[in-house]
């Protein structure tokens, strides 16, 4: 770690604080993750999921792992290093992004994913703040909920921020997958719209009621997998009808509209996967330039999104189907700000209701999105409890809603007893390096909590 300067802090996760740093000896300015947690091993830290998962990934729109060192039991993560994440570039914006911002960052994260989704990973963790920004650049960060779509289900452990939360999560499906992504994606797409969040719950039942809110809630047709999850823990979905997306994401052209539509499906079977929403003819004017082929005459594009001339046919007759009446036009409209926009609703989460959930009132009343400031008072923050106690306590929430619960059986896996401390480093090429007795006795020191920028 002597070889890198500090900076300064730029975020503060559930997991870690994340620091601006600089390679003394390069120069190279780097993110630099300190986990809060004590690492005893040099094993531990190697089987840790956010390791194991981004040592294996290289893609321009996964942020890249370049090293990870140990050194007085606490694991450092060095990070290329990128300037702001979705959520800042958001929170005191007034004026709406134009579509085009919208379409370019999506198709890179949509590639991101397909390339995820296709090693086998899924993150389920998505949200504005996990997409980390550089000028047109946007990489996909936090694996540290990572899941490899062989490893066997069930899975247990508390997932995902609760805004962007896939409905069979919510149910407390064990048997989920990559979809989950793609719903977490539709969430965001019509936040980056609108500035605001599209399922704002203050609870987890009100998070399904929210859905409900905007989709209609589900039935046979819509999901029938849905309503039998929800027979298992007897809760019973608030009868509401759906609105239509324009209503909510106004000025905005009906193949945006479509996307975010199919995205936000309960059945996570008729959601598109990460490659056939990059397929849709929302991205009709972007295509994919492979690094190899990347010259200067396209050095201005963002290095994964291009413009590309002809509507794709396939994707055309694939999403034909999303929205009845929907015409594919290349005509966006400007953006206007819409009238509830412009008074500025955004988010913070009313941490008091989180537990209201077993107060039948938060199922009834449509709850008003608030202020949220990064890393406080916001639905990240739930996730501070993402302990094997954090799941029971919100499947026993989410059943007490109406009779009866259903028990998950949940693992966590325990520190291996306190070894030896040293330093131990593993560097972008994959390689162990071992650096034992070069122990920075600084570097053991506990960090304060604060939130920069
Ligand atoms: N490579 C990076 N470059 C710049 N900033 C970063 C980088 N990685 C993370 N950050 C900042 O730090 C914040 C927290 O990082 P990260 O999400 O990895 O931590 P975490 O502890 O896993 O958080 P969470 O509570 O979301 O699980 C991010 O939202 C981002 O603002």
């Amino acid at each position: 770690m002597e070889r890198y300067k500090l900076i300064k802090e730029v975020g503060d996760g559930t997991f870690g604080s994340v620091w601006r740093a600089i390679n003394k000896q390069s120069g190279e300015v780097v993110a630099i993750k300190k986990m809060k947690k004590k690492y005893y091993s040099w094993e531990e830290c190697v089987n840790l999921r956010e390791v194991k998962s981004l040592r294996k990934m290289n893609h321009p729109n996964i942020v890249k792992l370049k090293e990870v060192i140990r050194e007085c039991d606490t694991l450092c993560l060095v990070f290329e290093y990128m300037e702001y994440n979705l959520y800042q570039q958001m929170k005191n914006r007034e004026k709406l992004f134009s579509e085009n911002d919208v379409r370019n960052w999506c198709f890179q994260v949509f590639q991101g994913l397909a390339y995820m989704h296709q090693r086998g990973y899924f993150h389920r963790d998505l949200k504005p703040e996990n997409l980390l920004v550089t000028k047109d650049v946007i990489k996909i960060a936090d694996f540290g909920l990572a899941r490899e779509i062989s490893s066997q289900p069930p899975y247990t452990e508390y997932v995902s921020t609760r805004w962007y939360r896939a409905p069979e999560v919510l149910l407390q499906s064990h048997l989920y997958g990559s979809k989950v992504d793609m719903w977490a994606m539709g969430a965001i797409m019509a936040e980056l719209f609108t500035l605001r969040p599209l399922f704002p719950g203050t609870s987890e039942a009100d998070e399904i009621y929210k859905i409900c809110s905007v989709i209609g809630s589900p039935t046979t047709e819509s999901w029938a997998d849905g309503l039998k999850l929800a027979r298992d823990i007897n809760y019973q979905f608030p009868q509401l009808a759906s609105v239509h997306l324009s209503a909510l994401i106004p000025s905005r052209s009906d193949g945006a509209i479509s996307l975010v539509s199919s995205l936000c499906s309960w059945d996570p079977c008729k959601r598109p996967t990460a490659s056939e929403a990059l397929q849709h003819p929302f991205f009709q004017s972007c295509f994919y330039i492979p690094p190899s082929l990347r010259t200067r005459a396209v050095a201005r594009t963002p290095p994964s999104a291009g413009t590309r001339g002809s509507l794709d046919r396939q994707g055309l007759k694939r999403y034909s189907s999303a929205l009845p009446n929907t015409k594919f036009t290349n005509n966006f409209s400007s953006p206007k700000l819409h009238a509830s926009i412009a008074s500025g609703v955004q988010r913070k989460l009313d941490l008091a209701t989180e537990d209201g959930i077993k107060n039948k009132k938060s199922l009834k009343t449509t709850q008003q999105s608030k202020y949220r400031f990064p890393g406080k008072d916001s639905p990240t923050s739930m996730n501070k409890g993402r302990t094997a106690r954090g799941v029971s306590e919100s499947a026993e929430k989410l059943a007490n809603m109406s009779i009866g619960t259903r028990r998950q059986s949940m693992g966590q896996s325990r520190p291996s007893p306190a070894m030896k401390a040293g330093v131990n480093c593993i560097s972008e090429s994959g390689n162990f390096v071992l650096r034992s007795g070069q122990q920075n006795p600084t570097t053991g020191r506990s960090l304060t909590r604060k939130v920069a920028g």
